[in-house]
């Protein structure tokens, strides 16, 4: 089936271009749920994105006031980009490339107030992991602690006050310099407050990311900043529910998920599985991804019988963020770097709780005990037969 590239902008261009006022905001209310207020940003803001060639856009989720607990108000940022300098570029060129214009959108952020910001997964490189070569891609792997990657969004993180989200490809020379996909989470103070790994490693597609890393070793866990408690899912956990649901169980009350991922694969599953697990879990979600097309200087084959290729495919960008009540911002484009505000209310959270109950009728401890069974080695399933 086609997919269309960088020429179609967007599903929300597209319905606003094509349908009547009356069917658009019913279409919108089923789509996307509760409308959401545009964030009145700075024109400044503005002004600066269209001078650094970048989309901006603002929305707020609102919560119901309450008398015990005084709303608990952030602002989030997503930012998707493309890689500025062809993959061939010196790895040391590509890195600073990459820095400077996260430097950019990130002052941009500033300006619209954002409290917690997040990029998109392994931002400081092309997504190469379809190649399975080793070199030069692992030159871009850093230390998590002090790299040097860290220790610029740690600059930033202080200079903004600003809790910094950023997913990187992590050596850790303190264990036998192995490679981990990783987000460092550095908090507002400067300080690097924490990591987490990708716990889901995909074996789909040209995504032979398994050639480069293991499954992330550090559980599901959750960081307490001066904004709220946030985790990170990274990329191809959106599609397992269970590794949501422990980062919820830990406490996330926004849970990002920094993506690389194309059209041909899983456009159609990116509306859906963000938000459902926003829904699922009572919090936030903040879906990234990354924006267009990145060529490689060898072919690699897809081990389909067809045709060797030097690209991954299309990125689609459309980062969203989506609530717990299943109300959703409207996705950045699918083919501009972007910066997605969003101011949150999280007091949301527990709200829609107290109505949908998730967490009350989960049944956490029966499906304890049944996954506990299924996974030992002579687990025979329950099936009933005549
Ligand atoms: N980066 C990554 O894990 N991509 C896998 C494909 C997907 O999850 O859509």
């Amino acid at each position: 089936m086609a997919m269309a590239g960088a020429e179609w902008k967007s599903l929300e261009e597209c319905l606003e271009k094509h349908l009547p006022l009356p069917d658009l905001q019913e279409v919108k209310r089923v789509l996307y749920g509760k409308e959401l207020r545009k964030l009145d940003l700075p024109r400044e803001a503005f002004e600066a994105a269209s001078r650094e060639d970048f989309e901006l856009q603002g929305y707020a989720f609102e919560a119901a006031e309450e008398q015990l607990r005084r709303p608990r108000i952030v602002r989030v940022g997503l930012v998707q980009n493309r890689t500025p300098l062809p993959a061939d570029a010196p790895v040391a060129e590509q890195v600073s490339a990459l820095h400077r214009r996260i430097k950019a959108i990130i002052e941009v952020a500033a300006m619209c107030g954002v409290n917690i910001i997040c990029f998109q997964e392994a931002w400081t490189m092309p997504f190469a992991f379809c190649t399975r070569e080793k070199l030069p891609w692992t030159e871009f792997a850093e230390s998590a602690e002090d790299g040097p990657t860290t220790r610029f969004c740690q600059k930033l993180a202080k200079n903004h006050d600003m809790v910094v989200v950023s997913p990187i490809l992590e050596r850790d020379s303190e264990h036998g310099d192995v490679l981990w996909n990783t987000a460092v989470v550095i908090s507002n103070s400067g300080a690097v407050l924490g990591k987490t790994r990708k716990n889901h490693i995909p074996r789909v597609g040209d995504f032979n990311e398994s050639t480069y890393y293991m499954e992330g070793n550090l559980g599901h866990p959750v960081f307490q900043t001066q904004f709220g408690r946030i985790a990170v899912n990274i990329c191809y956990g959106r599609h397992h529910p269970l590794n949501w649901l422990m980062y919820s169980i830990n406490g996330a009350e926004i849970i990002f998920n920094p993506s690389a991922t194309i059209g041909a694969l899983s456009e159609s599953l990116w509306p859906i599985e963000a938000r459902n697990a926003a829904i699922a879990n009572h919090c936030f979600t903040c879906a990234i991804n990354r924006v267009g097309t990145e060529h490689f200087p060898n072919e690699f084959t897809s081990g389909d019988g067809k045709k060797a290729h030097q690209d991954f495919g299309y990125f689609y960008g459309s980062s969203y963020v989506a609530a717990p009540d299943g109300s959703r911002t409207p996705g950045l484009s699918r083919s501009q770097d972007g910066l997605l505000v969003a101011k949150l209310n999280l007091n949301l959270c527990q709200q829609v709780n107290d109505v949908w109950n998730f967490k009350m009728t989960g049944r956490y401890e029966m499906y304890a005990r049944e996954l506990a069974e299924a996974v030992k080695p002579n687990y025979r399933p329950t099936i009933v037969k005549e």
